[in-house]
C-alpha cells in the first residue's frame, strides 16, 4: 500500500536532515497524516457508491524502497548468480530490447522452508532498485469466490504501473497445485479461479511490461505444468540447505547484528559455529543468533558469548528434531561412505559421468547425500558405457558394505536405477547376448498377455541379474583395490561435508582418462561465458 508509507518516509528525511528538522518531525508528521487521508479520500470518491474502503483497501503487500540485497544473502552463490540476469534486465531493460532479446518472464524458487527464497526474491529487487510485490499462494486459499481472482488482477495492475518491478508469490503451491489434484474432497474452485488468473495475466504481458514474477515453494514436484510453460515461470532455481562455508558465511551476515565482545575473534566463532549446526537452514541460523542474544540479556550481561550461541544451538536443535529429522553423528558417517563409493567409481571408471559435486547435506524429500555429475550430453550408449553407469550406481551400497557391518536402506533409489537400466540392456537394446537382438518393449496396446514364452521369461531373468551381479562385482573389486581413496574422500567429506571437483583433484590427482574430461572443459568454459557480461 503506497500511501501508508507517507508518513515513515517523511519521518527517516527528517532525521537524516538534521537535527533542526528532528524537531520539525510532529509537524511534519501530521502534514504527512493529513495528506495521506486526503489522497486516501479521493481515490476511495472515484470508487463508487462504498466509498473509499472499497477501493483502497489492498491485500498484498508493497515495497518501494527495498533496502535488502545480495549482501543480505548469504551461502548461495549459485542462485544469486542464476537471478543475476533478472536484475541486469531489470536494470537496464532498452540494452536487451535493442538487441531483440527475449528476457525470462519469470522464476521458481523452490527449495527446502528457509533457505532464503523470499529473501533472495526481494534482495533482487533491491539489487535492482524496484518495487518489490508480493502475496502469499496460502492466503488465498480462504477466500470467497472472486476475491482471490481480483486481487491477483490489482496485483498485476499495481506491479505494470509500477514497472520495472517484481511480483512474487509466495507458496505458490497452495495455488498452483496440478489442477484436478484436490478435486472433489477439499477440492477448491476459488483456488483453481486463483491460478487462471495468474496465468492470464502472465500471459498478458508484452515484452515492453517490465515486470518480473517470482515464486517460491517447497513443492515444485507438484506445481501445474501449465505454471512451468514458456513465456510463465520458465526458470527453475533451486536453494539447498547451505553446507559448512555457506552456514559461515550466513552466521557472518546475522552476527552483524549481535553484540559480541570486542576482543571475540569473529573468523573463529563463525568456524566454530557452523560445524554445530550441520543440516540447518538459513531461518535456523537467524534463529541460532537471535536465542543467543536473548540468553544473554536474560543472564544480564554486557556481550553474547561463545556458550550463549552453544545453549541456543542446543535449544534449536531439540526443537529442529521434532520437526525434521537431522542427521546423527552415525549416520552421518554411513552417508559419507556412501557418497564416496559413488564418487571414487565416478572417477576411476572411465565412461562414468564427470563429477561436480558430492555433498551429504540433507537435501529434503528423503535424500540424505548426494553426488552431481555433468549431465551428459549422449545419445547413443555403448554397452560399456552403460556398465560403467550401473558400476557407478552400486558405488554407495558396495561401499556401505566395505565399511560397515549391516547395510541401510539409502541405496534403494540406486538399485531402481540399476535394475531399470540392465532390463532396458536386456530387453530394449539387444546387448544381451542369449536374447539377441530383439526388443520386447514394443506397445502392444490393450494385449497383456507376455509377448515371451516361460523358458524366455527365465533368461532375461537370468540375465538381468547377472549383469547386475557382474556391476556388483565388479564395483566390489574397485572398491577395495581403491580403499584409500574412498577413505581421503570420506574423511574430507565428513570435515567439509561437500567436494567438489577440484577437491578430487587436490586429494586424487587428476582423472586418469586423459579425453573423458573434454566434456567437463568444455561444459566450464560454457559456464564462464555465461558468468560474465
Ligand atoms: N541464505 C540466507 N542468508 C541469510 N539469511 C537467511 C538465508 N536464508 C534464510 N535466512 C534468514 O531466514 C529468514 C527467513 O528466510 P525466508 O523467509 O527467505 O525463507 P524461505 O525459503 O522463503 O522460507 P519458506 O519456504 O518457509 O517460506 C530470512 O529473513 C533471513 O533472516
Ligand atoms: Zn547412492
Amino acid at each position: 500500500m503506497p500511501e501508508v508509507m507517507w508518513i515513515p518516509v517523511i519521518y527517516v528525511q527528517t532525521v537524516s536532515i538534521g537535527k533542526a528538522l528532528f524537531q520539525l518531525a510532529p509537524s511534519l508528521l501530521l502534514l504527512g497524516f493529513l495528506l495521506w487521508t486526503t489522497k486516501k479520500a479521493l481515490s476511495g470518491g472515484a470508487g463508487g457508491i462504498f466509498g473509499q474502503k472499497k477501493k483502497t483497501f489492498k491485500k498484498f503487500n508493497a515495497e518501494k524502497n527495498v533496502k535488502v540485497n545480495f549482501a543480505d544473502v548469504a551461502g548461495c552463490d549459485e542462485a544469486k548468480e542464476e537471478i543475476m540476469e533478472f536484475v541486469k534486465f531489470l536494470k537496464n531493460p532498452a540494452k536487451y530490447e535493442r538487441l531483440g532479446a527475449k528476457i525470462p518472464r519469470g522464476a521458481i524458487l523452490s527449495g527446502p522452508p528457509g533457505t532464503g527464497k523470499t529473501l533472495l526474491a526481494k534482495a533482487t529487487a533491491g539489487e535492482a532498485g524496484v518495487p518489490f510485490y508480493s502475496v502469499s499462494g496460502s492466503e488465498f486459499v480462504e477466500m470467497f469466490v472472486g476475491v482471490g481472482a481480483s486481487r491477483v488482477r490489482d496485483l498485476f495492475k499495481t506491479a505494470r504501473e509500477n514497472a520495472p518491478s517484481i511480483v512474487f508469490v509466495d507458496e505458490i503451491d497452495a495455488i498452483g497445485k496440478s489442477r484436478g489434484k484436490g478435486k472433489g474432497m477439499g477440492g477448491n474452485d476459488e483456488r483453481e479461479n486463483t491460478l487462471n488468473q495468474l496465468l492470464v495475466e502472465m500471459d498478458g504481458f508484452s515484452t515492453s511490461d517490465h515486470v518480473v514474477v517470482l515464486a517460491g515453494t517447497n513443492r515444485a514436484d507438484v506445481l501445474d505444468s501449465a505454471l512451468l510453460r514458456p513465456g510463465r515461470f520458465d526458470r527453475k532455481i533451486y536453494i539447498s540447505n547451505p553446507e559448512l562455508e555457506g552456514r559461515k558465511d550466513i552466521f557472518g551476515v546475522h552476527l552483524k547484528k549481535i553484540r559480541l565482545a570486542p576482543s571475540c575473534d569473529l573468523d573463529d566463532l563463525k568456524g566454530r559455529l557452523s560445524a554445530l549446526t550441520p543440516g540447518m537452514s538459513g531461518a535456523d541460523i537467524a534463529n541460532v543468533c537471535n536465542e543467543a542474544a536473548l540468553i544473554a540479556a536474560r543472564h544480564n550481561e554486557e556481550y553474547v558469548r561463545l556458550h550463549d550461541f552453544e545453549q541456543s544451538i542446543e535449544r534449536v536443535i531439540a526443537g529442529l528434531e521434532k520437526k525434521t529429522k537431522l542427521l546423527s553423528p552415525d549416520e552421518k558417517k554411513v552417508v559419507a561412505y556412501h557418497e564416496a563409493g559413488h564418487a571414487i567409481c565416478g572417477w576411476y571408471l572411465e565412461y562414468a559421468d564427470p563429477l561436480l559435486k558430492v555433498s551429504i547435506v540433507p537435501r529434503g524429500q528423503g535424500a540424505l547425500g548426494y553426488a552431481q555429475y555433468l549431465p551428459a550430453d549422449i545419445f547413443l550408449y555403448t554397452t560399456q558405457k552403460m556398465l560403467d553407469r550401473m558400476t557407478m550406481t552400486l558405488g554407495g551400497r558396495v561401499s556401505e558394505e566395505l565399511h560397515f557391518n549391516s547395510v541401510t536402506s539409502g541405496a534403494s533409489d540406486d538399485f531402481e536405477k540399476v535394475t531399470g537400466l540392465a532390463q532396458r540392456m536386456v530387453l530394449q537394446c539387444g546387448m544381451s547376448p542369449k536374447i539377441g537382438t530383439i526388443s520386447y518393449t514394443i506397445d502392444r496396446g490393450q494385449d497383456m498377455t507376455k509377448p515371451y514364452s516361460e523358458r524366455t521369461a527365465k533368461t532375461i531373468d537370468s540375465e538381468i541379474r547377472r549383469i547386475v551381479d557382474e556391476c556388483h562385482e565388479r564395483c566390489k573389486n574397485l572398491l577395495i583395490e581403491k580403499a584409500d581413496q574412498v577413505e581421503l574422500v570420506a574423511q574430507e567429506l565428513l570435515t567439509k561435508e561437500v567436494i567438489t571437483r577440484e577437491d578430487m583433484i587436490r586429494l586424487l590427482g587428476k582423472r586418469p582418462f586423459a579425453n573423458r574430461n573434454d566434456a567437463f572443459d568444455k561444459y566450464l568454459a560454457g559456464k564462464d561465458e555465461k558468468g560474465e557480461d
